[in-house]
């Protein structure tokens, strides 16, 4: 089916005005999260796709130069969306000086047929490389956005090798805004496609990242940066679930700083949530790639020991205490002792265990340790 090539140029410029303004209003025109450049993006498409329907009844350099150069800005303002949603700074410089550089090489050729198409084809043709490396570079693990995203530039890099091609050909004529004919529907429609395919995997991208942040916020302790109870018993299933499957050891510590409420009640509270950072510091530096340590409550923390033994766990827990009480915490100018009390459980066969049997049986024996004077470990028995 062959569509008529400059109504087809004008309804995809209708389509990419309406998604453009709508980004900016949702966008609530705040750049820091892509969306203000990516509907920018799309009304810099609409305005190039407005001058190719010109082609043929105004001057070229409204309807060639011109709008080619707003083909690439809208590239451009893509290529800066995909890092600023992630918050990072966006390569501002080199996006832009790509519509700079069409646009005088657009007017140098003006007067040329075949050198001043290839030139276009050439230049969006790298754009469309760049988004397609930074739509993998910019992937929020587990998303999809980046998938569309490259699948956007993918139909782009098509389209504009169908002109390449057909240019390269001897019948560069074809090709002109104003002619009609199976490779211009192809081509045109492969624009529409591109367009509807950036702003789709724009907008779930910046869901994406969102969604990731939010999850990042909701398994971290905000006052240690470990993860939180719920972060770091989801990682003991994962853990459990390993050990199952490799049948390899594997151990948990439940460690409680020893009379926490005195140093609360001696220094105050912001002394006292120092001190749990400089604990909660001074063990993570101490664990080995594999280990983990989380806040289980206020001043008690969950250890997980993969491919550990319950011997083998005591004797860390043990280094880990000896460290800590040789190592005082300085807030201000003081020098604070501390120290823990832990009970550790070991299991060599983890197929028989689940989680809440191990969290009581190492819970059972952490109160042992307190019972028995505090700053020690204990091993909790099998049962
Ligand atoms: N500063 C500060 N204190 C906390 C935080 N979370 C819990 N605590 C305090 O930790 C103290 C724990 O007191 P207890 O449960 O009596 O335990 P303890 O004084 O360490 O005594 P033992 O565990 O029996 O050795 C309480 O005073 C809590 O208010 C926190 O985030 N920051």
């Amino acid at each position: 089916m062959i569509a008529h090539t400059q109504t087809l140029f004008g309804a995809v410029a209708l389509v990419a005005v309406i998604m453009g303004s709508c980004l900016i209003l949702v966008g609530q025109l705040r750049h820091r999260d892509g969306m203000l450049t990516t509907g920018l993006g799309m009304l810099s498409h609409s305005l190039a796709y407005i001058g190719f329907t010109l082609f043929g009844q105004v001057s070229m350099w409204f309807s060639y130069v011109l709008a080619n150069t707003l083909l690439s800005t809208a590239l451009a303002f893509y290529t800066v969306s995909l890092p600023l949603i992630h918050g990072r700074r966006p390569p501002w410089r080199l996006a832009f000086a790509f519509p700079l550089l069409l646009g005088v090489l657009l007017s140098v050729l003006i007067d040329t047929q075949e050198p001043r198409q290839l030139v276009a084809c050439l230049l969006l043709f790298t754009q469309c490389l760049v988004i397609l490396h930074l739509s993998r570079l910019h992937a929020v693990p587990g998303g999809r956005a980046h998938r569309i995203l490259m699948i956007g530039a993918g139909i782009s890099l098509f389209g504009l090798g169908i002109r390449v091609v057909v240019i390269l050909s001897g019948a560069p004529a074809e090709m002109h805004y104003d002619v009609s004919n199976l490779k211009q529907t192809v081509s045109v429609a492969l624009g529409a496609a591109t367009i509807i395919m950036f702003s789709f995997g724009l907008v779930l991208l910046s869901r994406e990242r969102i969604e990731s942040e939010l999850r990042q916020t909701a398994l971290r302790d905000t006052l240690t940066g470990l993860p939180n109870r719920l972060a770091i018993l989801e990682q003991l299933t994962d853990e459990l679930e390993r050990a199952r499957r490799q049948h390899t050891p594997l151990s948990i510590a439940m460690l409680d700083l020893d009379h926490f409420k005195q140093i609360n009640d001696s220094h105050g509270h912001l002394v006292g949530d120092a001190v749990l950072r400089h604990c909660t510091d001074h063990l993570q530096q101490r664990l080995r790639r594999n280990d983990s340590i989380g806040r289980y409550g206020g001043e008690e923390f969950l250890l997980i020991l993969p491919g550990t033994d319950a011997d083998g766990a005591l004797e860390l827990v043990d280094q880990l205490r000896q460290s800590l009480t040789q190592h005082a915490a300085q807030v201000d100018d003081k020098n604070i002792a501390l120290s823990f009390s832990a009970g550790v459980y070991g299991s060599t066969s983890p197929v028989a265990e689940d989680i809440t049997g191990m969290l009581l049986k190492a819970d059972a024996a952490l109160y042992r340790a307190k019972d028995a004077g505090r700053n020690t470990q204990v091993l909790a028995t099998a049962d």
